[in-house]
């Protein structure tokens, strides 16, 4: 249980708590596997009581606010906090983030720059063991710059000629998404992996097509290569997945958004089918049956950019994946979605209505605030708008929306114990503003 431990809560509206911890996401939390948020914002801006989040069942949890108001922050604290969970917990869960902005890599190093925060918290800077994962074409750019990475890819094999076509941004119906439909295709049935030049010599086989498809496929399938994500036989999901394990994908070299979409749609479509296997494989042991196998673990996965990947008005390759498998479904073979977009007007509406946990920082855009009204659930007793005008402008402050209690809470998310890589960049020496951030005296009232 965590140290911090607290003693009452002041939900903003609604709650059915009882006993003296009180947990976000599970009323029936006793006590374990708690993620420590952060802590109540009253209304005059003072500290309250402890705010826990539970990781013993999945959620699903969308975090919004405008930019540079904490998501990413937000983000790296529930990592910390699954990352720092005692064992036996933390060995049934496993992270993986989709880092789209090359942010999280910094994690390995303890925040020694707000560590006057830090300490006004009782929290001691740390950095975390974390596995980062770059495109396989990537990783001599990476260690270049002394950044520890690993490399991952994905079998040619797992995209389909139309999911080809979509990411070369070629019609379908013009002859060369044809020509690259008919070749993919034909690979695909013969089961075995394949290489791009097994495409390129099977491209240049097609008897249906004219020499100049022929050029363009080639020349596509050669620009492909060089981004070095896609190889024969691609990385086994048991690499970057493990029990106790964070792991950081980071694509944000990939510049084109369907690639990144394909992706996670591979890799989540993965990651709920390991779950679904896993969950048929517990289902066997409490049903009393002797079994060896190690079961998958439970999956945090996190999303940055989220309208990237589930955008309202049209679908990315990672829609269907996302909406109905994870979203939808992904409670019941233990996936956890964990969604951030700073726009949440631009997100499938699905997103809103599916989630469980809402946390959302500082909003101003009408847009973004009518988008998370049209789904408000009745116990709201104002309207997010007058929540968030309560809330203020603070960095890290964050209204959350908890359906499990039905309740609404005005919390400060805690300060990062490890090295945030996302925040803006400053023209003054970091040297002198950590200096100046230990000299800050914090007044008693906000400690
Ligand atoms: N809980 C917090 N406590 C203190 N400072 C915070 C907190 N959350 C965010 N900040 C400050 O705000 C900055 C921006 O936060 P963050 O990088 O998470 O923004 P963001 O919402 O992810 O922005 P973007 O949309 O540009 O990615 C951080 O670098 C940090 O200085």
């Amino acid at each position: 249980m965590h140290e911090r431990e607290s003693k009452d809560l002041r939900p903003a509206s609604g709650g059915k708590f009882g006993g003296t911890l009180r947990v976000l996401g599970n009323e029936e939390n006793n006590g374990e596997g708690l993620l420590f948020l952060g802590n109540y914002m009253a209304l005059d801006h003072s500290r309250g009581a402890d705010v826990y989040l539970d990781a013993l069942k999945p959620h699903a949890v969308l975090i919004c606010g405008k930019r540079g108001y904490g998501k990413s922050y937000t983000m790296g604290c529930m990592l910390e906090e699954l990352a720092f969970l005692p064992e036996p917990v933390k060995g049934n869960l496993a992270a993986l983030i989709i880092d789209t902005m090359g942010i999280f890599w910094t994690m390995r190093t303890p925040n020694s720059s707000e560590a006057g925060r830090l300490k006004s918290w009782g929290l001691p800077p740390a950095g975390l063991e974390i596995e980062v994962f770059v495109p396989a074409g990537n990783i001599e750019a990476y260690k270049k710059r002394n950044i520890e990475v690993k490399p991952f890819s994905i079998s040619i094999r797992e995209l389909s000629g139309s999911q080809w076509c979509r990411i070369l941004r070629v019609e379908e119906v013009s002859p060369l998404g044809i020509l690259l439909v008919r070749v993919v295709e034909s690979l695909r049935e013969k089961e075995d992996p394949y290489s791009f030049e097994d495409i390129i010599n099977e491209i240049f086989l097609d008897e249906r097509s004219d020499s100049a498809s022929k050029g363009a496929a080639e020349n596509y399938f050669r620009a492909v290569k060089s981004w070095g994500l896609f190889s024969k036989e691609g990385t086994p999901l048991s690499v970057l997945i493990a029990g106790g394990r964070t792991t950081i994908l980071d694509v944000s070299t990939l510049e084109n958004e369907n690639v990144c979409a394909a992706a996670v749609s591979i890799l989540a479509g993965r990651l709920y089918a390991e779950r679904l296997e896993a969950r048929r494989l517990y289902e066997k042991k409490q049903m009393g049956e002797k079994l060896e196998e190690k079961e998958f673990p439970m999956v945090w996965l996190f999303i940055d950019e989220a309208h990237i990947f589930v955008p309202a008005k049209a679908e990315s390759l990672a829609s269907e994946v996302l909406i109905n498998r994870c979203l939808r479904q992904g409670r019941q073979p233990g996936l956890s979605l964990v969604l951030a977009t700073q726009r949440p007007a631009s997100l499938h509406p699905d997103v809103v209505s599916q989630s469980d946990l809402l946390i959302c920082h500082r909003l101003t855009s009408s847009d973004d605030i009518l988008a998370l009204e049209s789904s408000r659930p009745l116990y709201m007793q104002e309207s997010l708008r007058a929540y968030l005008k309560k809330m203020g402008s603070e960095r890290g402050a964050a209204l959350i929306v908890d359906d499990h209690s039905e309740s609404v809470h005005m919390v400060r998310i805690r300060p990062r114990r490890s090295w945030h890589g996302g925040g803006e960049p400053s023209a003054l020496d970091p040297c002198k503003r950590e200096k100046e951030e230990i000299k800050i005296q914090i007044p008693e009232k906000f400690r």
